[in-house]
């Protein structure tokens, strides 16, 4: 009969940290691994066996060499090695992350316990964190439906209004110049008439992509209502909100607009309205007021123009 190990507290803890899922090591003072379990070892991408023995330095090296255990976010290893044990040395307990090369992740605490020695023990929250970085993916798509109007895919009208309040602050703060261009396609009303509302979708959606296409990254195009769109120019003063709009004018006035389903197109207008930020304004609401004036003017000096806000 195979004879029974001797059920000593010392076997029994060894058997323990053997089979628990965590990280748990202790290192002496010249930092050499006198003790790991497989879990612990495998965070430096080796077998308990090879773990044993090592210095810390030496098992972190290997993992950095061989692309395998901890992931080590650094451009030199020497650098980084020497800042982590300033760091250990300093604090006698520490708590950290820290995110495997297989994707797994750990809550690691070091403890320095007397006479040098010390431990390294790591809880296994791989599940607590892909639920977490499931939550956050969802959030983000929450909040980017929340922000995108459904038929174009631009800013919708919240978007637009918590946009302007960043870029006002922003204009304000670094005395830039920020421009404000208020479209409006023309007898859009005859459109839907004549296509349908279908027709009228098409019109819209294709009028927002040509939008994009003519304007810069850091430039906001937002759909603010049925056939309202806004443009926040962000740096941008009265001659290059002027030459925008009337970029945006005249390649609408050229465009052949698809409709889809009746597998036509038709040629359209807009007319645009601009406004510049000034010392006066408080937000958004005077800016696009000025806007939607000069907007209001251009419709009624004829359409398909640019007009920039004027008092008088
Ligand atoms: N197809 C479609 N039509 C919309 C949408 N939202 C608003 N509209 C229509 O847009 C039209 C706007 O018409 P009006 O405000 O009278 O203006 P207009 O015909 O464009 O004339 P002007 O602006 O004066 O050139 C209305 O008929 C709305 O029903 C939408 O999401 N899809």
């Amino acid at each position: 009969m195979a004879k029974q190990p001797e059920m000593t507290l010392e076997f029994l803890f060894r058997e323990v940290l053997d089979s628990v899922p965590d990280s748990f090591g202790i290192l002496n003072s010249d930092r050499n691994v006198v003790y790991c379990n497989d879990t612990f070892a495998s965070t430096f991408g080796v077998s308990k066996e090879e773990a044993i023995g090592k210095n810390h330095k030496e098992l972190l090296e290997i993992a950095w060499n061989s692309n395998s255990g901890v992931n080590i976010e650094a451009d030199d290893f020497s650098t980084w090695f020497d800042e982590l044990i300033k760091t250990q040395q300093s604090t006698p307990i520490s708590h950290f992350e820290s995110d495997m090369k297989d994707g797994r992740w750990y809550k690691m605490t070091r403890i320095n316990l007397k006479n040098g020695y010390m431990l390294a023990f790591g809880v296994d929250i791989t599940d607590l964190k892909n639920t977490q970085k499931s939550l956050e993916e969802a959030n983000q798509r929450i909040e980017h439906l929340a922000n995108t109007d459904q038929l174009t895919g631009v800013n919708n009208r919240r978007a637009f209004d918590l946009l302007s309040v960043q870029e006002i602050e922003r204009a304000i703060r670094y005395r830039q110049s920020l421009s404000l261009l208020a479209l409006d396609i023309d007898f859009f009303k005859s459109i839907n008439d004549n296509y349908g509302h279908e027709g009228g979708d098409d019109v819209l959606r294709e009028f927002a992509r040509l939008c994009g296409t003519l304007l810069r990254q850091s430039d906001s195009l937002c759909r603010i209502g049925g056939e309202e769109f806004a443009v926040l120019l962000p740096m941008s003063d009265r001659a290059a909100a002027h030459s925008i709009a009337e970029r945006i004018r005249s390649h609408v006035e050229k465009h052949a607009f698809p409709l889809i389903h009746l597998n036509q197109t038709i040629n359209i207008t807009v007319s645009v309205g601009i406004s510049y930020l000034i010392d006066t304004d408080r937000g958004i609401k005077e800016l696009l007021a000025r806007a939607d004036s000069a907007l209001y003017q251009a419709k009624g000096n004829g359409r398909n123009q640019v007009i920039e806000f004027s008092p008088f």
